[in-house]
């Protein structure tokens, strides 16, 4: 059991960063600020030569080009439109150098490779890979930009190149990255959130609960006489019986529930949408449920519990604290049993 202060958790709140990294697109987003910002600045600089130069017709296109650009780098600042931002650039982008190869100048070929890079980076696999076998298609297809045929087959094979090597790159830095959110977020023995990540759960579900009212309860488990497990059986039992629990207290959640692990033989479930009425209905029986019900080499695990039910105005660690000292209170009263916070 954790014999530190419960009220150790208050002020104990730094922000976690970079849990969400895959689900908030930020490496997609700066892609797409960074190459977007840049490119509206140099077609900018085009756009006036062109008009300049009386050249309406580029300028104009141009223009264009800037103001779609700058309009999606804007879109994607407001959280809730990234993804379409996301697809918009993309299409954007896309269009864009078809526009300006087939309508401005065949040096227009040479954004292609900047085109094609960037549907790798911001899209989803395969609608990029579609959308550039499209571009190089269409632009193969075009007489006035080749000066022959040998000209036409290398460019139109370097394109086809860039983008399978562009493909298996970003195929593996995907893969890598979500083995990164994996890694800074999971406990490696039972599979359940590290503490990191339940603070940033934690974080969430006091938002939630201060801007709309959305109440969450969360439980701090630890299991009962756990030492004796381990100095009679050995670590590697002690070990084993800590992945069943994880195991069948992952098995008696919902979906929406979360599992976890503090550290030692010690578990936090965080249950969104439980108001007290339901947690002083459910939580007993889930006990009742839950404990006893992994078996060990020393018989069943039980576990003590406290239960704590977000108030109005409070943070994370006050929240976690309050339920601590309610599990203070059921090992002290006895063991293998629920107590529930005021
Ligand atoms: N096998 C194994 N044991 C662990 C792990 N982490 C912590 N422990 C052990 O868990 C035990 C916890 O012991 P205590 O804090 O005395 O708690 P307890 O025996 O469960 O007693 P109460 O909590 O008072 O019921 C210690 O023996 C730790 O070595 C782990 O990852 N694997």
């Amino acid at each position: 059991m954790n014999t530190q202060d419960p009220d150790q958790h208050v002020g104990s709140a730094h922000p976690v960063e970079g849990l969400d990294l895959l689900r908030d697109r930020r490496l997609e987003l700066s892609v797409m600020n960074y190459i977007g910002g840049t490119t509206a600045l140099v077609v900018t600089v085009f756009s006036v030569y062109r008009f300049a130069t009386g050249d309406w017709s580029g300028g104009l296109t141009n223009a264009i080009i800037v103001t779609m650009v700058l309009g999606t780098i804007l879109l994607g600042q407001l959280p809730r439109f990234r993804n379409l931002a996301l697809m918009l650039f993309g299409l954007v982008s896309t269009v864009s150098c078809l526009l300006s190869a087939l309508l401005v100048s065949s040096n227009g070929l040479l954004w292609t490779y900047i085109v094609l890079w960037i549907n790798l980076l911001i899209l989803p696999r395969r609608l990029s890979a579609l959308l550039n076998l499209t571009v190089i298609v269409i632009l193969t297809s075009q007489d006035a930009l080749f000066t022959d045929l040998l000209h036409r087959i290398s460019w139109s094979a370097v394109a086809v190149m860039f983008s399978v090597f562009g493909l298996v790159f970003v195929t593996q830095l995907r893969s890598q990255r979500k083995m990164l959110a994996r890694l800074a977020s999971q406990d490696p023995l039972t599979g359940a959130g590290n503490r990191r990540l339940m603070q940033h759960r934690l974080e969430t579900a006091v938002k939630e609960h201060s801007r709309r009212g959305r109440p969450a309860t969360l439980v701090v488990l630890d299991l009962d006489l756990f030492k004796e497990l381990n100095d009679q059986h050995g670590h590697e039992a002690g070990d084993l019986a800590l992945q069943r629990f994880a195991i069948d207290v992952r098995q008696a959640l919902r979906q929406e529930d979360g599992l976890y692990r503090m550290g030692g033989e010690e578990f936090v479930l965080l249950l969104p949408d439980m108001d007290d009425e339901t947690a002083s209905r459910a939580l007993p029986e889930l006990h009742r449920r839950l404990s006893g019900g992994t078996s060990s080499p020393s018989g069943p695990l039980r576990f003590s519990a406290g239960a704590a039910t977000i108030r109005p105005g409070e943070g994370w660690s006050r929240w976690l604290a309050r339920a601590d000292r309610a599990l203070y209170q059921a090992k002290a009263s006895g063991r293998d049993r629920l107590a529930i916070a005021d």
